[in-house]
């Protein structure tokens, strides 16, 4: 930063750079690094992240700003290649939730953000950072990373590789996308099942995605007419929308088989999308507590762990067990992922991971 000015990276230089062993590994760091001190070695990474705040912009509701600080220290993000460094990183993203973007003349995200990063010795600002992309990427690798240690690990180490799932994505939009992508590039999806309220995005979805998965992985890729007939047979659920209302039951779920879902969506009103009668039956985890003390007043279960405490402990739900990872999304991720893709772009060759 020799001119005083902060460097600015736009969406196109992030995209360049964003792939899922970079997201994968800064979002992991990020949600050990916040648990408690007394879980982790003296060592270990760790994170302030004070609560995030929500600005409602205007009357009506649906549009708000989020400000999410944090300061993650004492972590390793950089390549195989580069282990023998740490960073401290000190971050601030905004972003706003405009739900009704989607449906605007032009349309626009409902999401958008920035992430704003400072010297950490000197406080200065040094970069800004085109974050939309950024904030999709590591709230799906948050539901990878849950899925993987409060699914997957309840069958064994290897089950991440081994075992054939059933998915079900109830919202096809951004989330849901990008979901829906990932969770077929990353395990072994025998069936896709695919619900949004307006068909026709779900149907585009199918026909994209048919193109590359159900050749190369033997992936059946379905449409279905409501969140019941996709859930039905799901072993994973991700659910990713602006619902007030319960888009899923007790009913809806395989009966007294292990389920997992990422219940990544509702905006302000996190658990509105999912019934009470599944938090009821379910395990519930967060991504920190920090979020969750101010976000998920009056959620219809006790909170079992964050996520970052499974990582570290092992203690994984049963194989019979329902799992919710209640998504929030938090700063810290933003501000590893934020470092990682700096450290990715300043590298003379690209893609070091
Ligand atoms: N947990 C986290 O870290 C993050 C959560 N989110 C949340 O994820 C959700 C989805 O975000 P995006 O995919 O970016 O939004 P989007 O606007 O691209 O997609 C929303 C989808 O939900 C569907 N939908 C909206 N209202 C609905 C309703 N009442 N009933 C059924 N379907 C409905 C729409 O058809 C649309 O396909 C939002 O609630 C957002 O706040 C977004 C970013 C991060
Ligand atoms: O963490 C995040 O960026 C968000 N969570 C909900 C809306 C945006």
């Amino acid at each position: 930063m020799s001119s005083g000015l902060p460097t600015y990276y736009n969406a196109d230089a992030v995209r360049e750079v964003l792939t899922w062993p970079l997201v994968n590994k800064a979002v992991e760091s990020a949600l050990v690094a916040i648990v408690k001190e007394d879980h982790k070695m003296p060592s270990s990474s760790f994170a302030f992240q004070p609560k995030r705040t929500f600005t409602a912009c205007g009357k009506e509701p649906g549009k708000i700003l989020l400000t999410m600080p944090a300061y993650v220290g004492n972590y390793k993000l950089k390549s195989p290649r580069d282990p023998g460094e740490v960073e401290y990183t000190v971050a601030c993203k905004l972003v706003t939730s405009f739900s009704g973007n989607p449906r605007r003349d032009l349309p626009l995200p409902s999401i958008q953000a920035h992430v704003l990063l400072f010297d950490y010795q000197t406080g200065q600002l040094s970069a800004i950072m085109e974050g939309t992309d950024l904030t999709t990427w590591r709230t799906v690798s948050a539901s990878l990373v849950a899925t993987k240690y409060l699914y997957f690990r309840r069958f064994g180490a290897q089950a991440e590789q081994e075992r054939n799932i059933n998915v079900a994505i109830v919202g096809c939009g951004v989330q849901g996308q990008l979901h829906a992508a990932a969770f077929c590039a990353h395990f072994r999806v025998r069936q896709l099942n695919l619900y949004n309220r307006t068909q026709a995005k779900a149907q585009d979805l199918a026909y994209q995605l048919r193109q590359k998965f159900s050749t190369e992985s033997g992936t059946q890729i379905n449409v279905c007419s409501s969140p019941n007939e996709a859930c039905h047979d799901a072993d994973i659920i991700c659910i990713a929308t602006y619902s007030k209302e319960p888009l899923i039951n007790l009913a809806s779920l395989k009966a007294n088989q292990g389920v997992h879902i990422n219940a990544v969506g509702a905006g302000e009103n996190h658990f509105s999308e999912v019934a009470p009668d599944i938090y009821q039956r379910a395990k519930v985890y967060v991504d920190c507590y920090a979020n969750a003390e101010a976000e998920l007043v009056g959620l219809p279960a006790p909170i079992t762990a964050e996520v970052g405490e499974i990582i570290l402990d092992g203690n994984y739900p049963r194989e019979a067990e329902i799992s919710i990872f209640q998504s929030m999304g938090m700063a810290s991720e933003d501000a590893c992922v934020a470092q990682a893709v700096r450290y990715a772009l300043s590298l003379p060759q690209r893609f070091p991971y």
